[in-house]
Parts: structure tokens; C-alpha cells; sequence
């Protein structure tokens, strides 16, 4: 992997095994802490991808609300998650047991449950766009409904926290910070996964999740104190996020690869199955604008030095966001596509997606 470089005068570790920590609230701290903030930010998000976020103002009340609501779902009976099954959704939305899901082909040795922005069911007439299918209501546990509360409030807090985090990333690059605001506002599609892994497979394979992408803008991801997650750093190889209390990791997702024409990129990650018995949770947060938007390049300093988007004929990158996560949803989640989806298989838009 190579990057053009940046070389700010900030105060970052250099140290692969230590991903920067970015404190958002310096935002708030008058002009020079928040041009010391912007540094920090240019090279955390230029050199490695993946960052730490503190102070970022989510309460430690607001998190526990959501992970006794997710470790209670996972402790309900087989029977009571399985009635919320990712297969029952034409949107994608829901539970999906473990082994269901597929990362570079192989089998996730993890399960999770999907939830994204509550809206009635799509059915996409053949005039229109495939990833409509994308938009449509969740799938919730009749017996716990704090799962509900608890996920659709870390939706809107998570938007937020989002939402100023982009904007400091683009003006630190030299961008208007409001460049991207139209694609998102009430219509954009963020999402939301809880998710399990619960130990060694026991057959000698490790993925938990296997490495991929992100697709949209930006993941805000919760993990406990287990650790097991990965990111690809410049070296090529891939190198452990240790779990930070009260820390998001922050990731760049596709999106702003495209938007960047590569100045940025999106980081490869995975996490590898924790030993034994040992679960880890983590809940990971994608800040996504609207399906039907279109990335218009960012106007910012470095356009013109920037070296373009990575090529990969295997995950080719779709400037318009419902394609872009269309193609991944098909290929992570076979048997939904299988029963609603065969006939995109075949689609044009989907195509390069899938060969
Ligand atoms: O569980 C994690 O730590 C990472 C999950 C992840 O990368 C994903 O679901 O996209
Ligand atoms: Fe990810």
C-alpha cells in the first residue's frame, strides 16, 4: 500500500502498533486548538485511515443502554433471533446466524443483527434503481423493546457525532466543511450492526470478519475490551486496534476514497476470531448519505496531487452510494440474495460488482 505523503508538525505516534487519537471537542476549544485538531485529523486520516476518537461527548450512560440491550438480545433464545431472520428481509435487515454471512467469499464466523433507518418497505418497479430495495423497515425482538429505543437513539446520536467529525476531516483537508451536507439530511441511509463473535470456529479458521471495506463515508465503531480487530496499515500488513475505553475507532469508508479521488483511501480491516470461548461484541456505526447520491469530487487543495482510486475489478468503487452498498450487501448476505435477489444477480448495475 502506498500514500502520497503529508508531513504536519503534529504530535502523533509514528508507531504502526499505535493508531492516533483524535479529541473532537478541541474543535470547541477556540482557533488554535482546533488548527492543532485539523493537523492531527490530515494525518491521521491520510497516513493510516483508522483513528481513535475521544471527545466525541457520547455518555457512558448512553453506551451502557445499548450494550445491555445487545448482550440481552444475544441471550435470547435461538428461536427469539432467528424470528428476526436477515433471510425473511428483501432489505437486508435483521438477524443473520452464524457462518450466513460471507467476506472475500469465505465464511464470518460471527453473528450480528442489521438495523438501519426505519422507513416503510421499497419494491423498486423495473424503471427504477435496485438498491431502493435497500430502504425498509427493521426487524425487532417483540420481548425487548429497549433494543429498539436504545438502537434508533444510537443512530441519531451516532449521525451527529458523524456528521461534525466530517466536517472537521474536510476542512482540515483544505474542503468546505459543508461540501457534502445535501447527500445526507433526512433522507440519507446510516446503519447500524450488533454484532457477536463468539469464539474459535474450532476448525482452524479464524475470520471473524474477513477483510473488506466499508462502503459509505465513515464507521464509528464501539468494540469491548476483547480486542481481535485489524487494520492494513502502510506496511502491507495488518496490525491489532488495542480497544481504547470510551474510544470510537473511526475508519474511512469508500465514499470519501471516491470523493478524494484517492487522497484519502478507504483502510482494509478484519478481526480475527478471539480464542476458545471467549466472545467479543462490538457495534459498528456507518455514516451514510443518501442511496441515491451521487459523490461529486471534493474541491480541496490536494485534487490535483491526488493519485486516484484504488482498482480492484473485485470491489470495483460506485461514485453513487446505493450501488455501492448494493454490491456489497449481495455478496455478504448469499441466502437473502438468493431468496429475493436472484434476478440482480443478472442486473447491469450489479455486474462488475460480482464477477
Ligand atoms: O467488529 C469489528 O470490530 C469490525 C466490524 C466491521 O468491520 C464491519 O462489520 O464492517
Ligand atoms: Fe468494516
Amino acid at each position: 500500500m502506498t500514500r502520497s505523503s503529508y508531513s504536519p508538525q503534529s504530535t502523533l505516534s509514528s508507531s504502526p502498533s499505535q493508531l492516533p487519537i483524535v479529541d473532537l471537542s478541541a474543535a470547541d476549544r477556540g482557533p488554535q486548538a482546533r488548527r492543532l485538531l485539523h493537523a492531527q485529523l490530515h494525518s491521521a486520516a491520510h497516513d493510516v485511515g483508522f483513528f481513535q476518537l475521544v471527545g466525541h461527548g457520547v455518555t457512558e450512560a448512553e453506551t451502557r443502554a445499548l450494550t445491555s440491550a445487545m448482550h440481552a438480545f444475544f441471550a435470547l433464545p435461538e428461536a427469539d433471533r432467528l424470528a428476526l431472520d436477515n433471510i425473511n428481509s428483501p432489505h437486508f435487515r435483521g438477524y443473520t446466524r452464524i457462518g450466513d454471512e460471507r467476506t472475500g467469499g469465505a465464511r464470518d464466523w460471527r453473528d450480528q443483527l442489521d438495523i438501519g433507518a426505519e422507513r416503510p418497505a421499497r419494491d423498486p418497479g423495473p424503471w427504477e434503481a435496485p438498491y431502493w430495495w435497500l430502504e425498509g423497515p427493521n426487524q425487532w425482538p417483540a420481548a425487548l423493546p429497549e433494543l429498539r429505543t436504545a438502537a434508533l437513539h444510537w443512530i441519531d446520536r451516532l449521525s451527529a457525532v458523524a456528521e461534525r467529525l466530517l466536517h472537521e476531516l474536510l476542512a482540515s483537508i483544505g474542503a468546505p466543511e459543508d461540501f457534502y451536507d445535501d447527500i445526507f439530511g433526512p433522507r440519507a441511509h446510516p446503519h447500524l450492526k450488533l454484532v457477536r463473535y463468539p469464539g474459535s470456529s474450532g476448525d482452524g479458521d479464524d475470520q471473524g470478519v474477513g477483510a473488506h471495506k466499508d462502503y459509505g463515508f465513515l464507521t464509528l465503531l464501539l468494540q469491548d475490551q476483547v480486542g481481535g480487530l485489524q487494520v492494513q496499515r502502510e506496511d502491507g500488513n495488518f496490525h491489532d486496534v488495542p480497544p481504547l475505553p470510551g474510544a470510537f475507532v473511526v475508519n474511512l469508508g469508500e465514499l470519501l476514497e471516491v470523493a478524494t479521488n484517492g487522497y484519502l483511501i478507504a483502510t482494509n480491516h478484519r478481526v480475527v476470531s478471539p480464542p476458545g470461548a471467549t466472545e467479543r461484541y462490538s457495534v459498528p456505526f456507518f455514516y451514510n448519505p443518501r442511496l441515491d447520491a451521487r459523490i461529486s469530487p471534493l474541491v480541496f487543495p490536494y485534487a490535483q496531487s491526488a493519485p486516484g482510486v484504488t482498482a480492484d475489478p473485485a470491489n470495483p468503487l460506485f461514485a453513487e452510494y446505493g450501488r455501492n452498498e448494493l454490491k456489497g450487501k449481495l455478496r455478504a448476505h448469499p441466502l437473502t440474495t438468493a431468496r429475493h435477489h436472484a434476478d440482480l444477480l443478472l442486473h447491469p448495475e450489479t455486474q462488475p460488482a460480482l464477477s
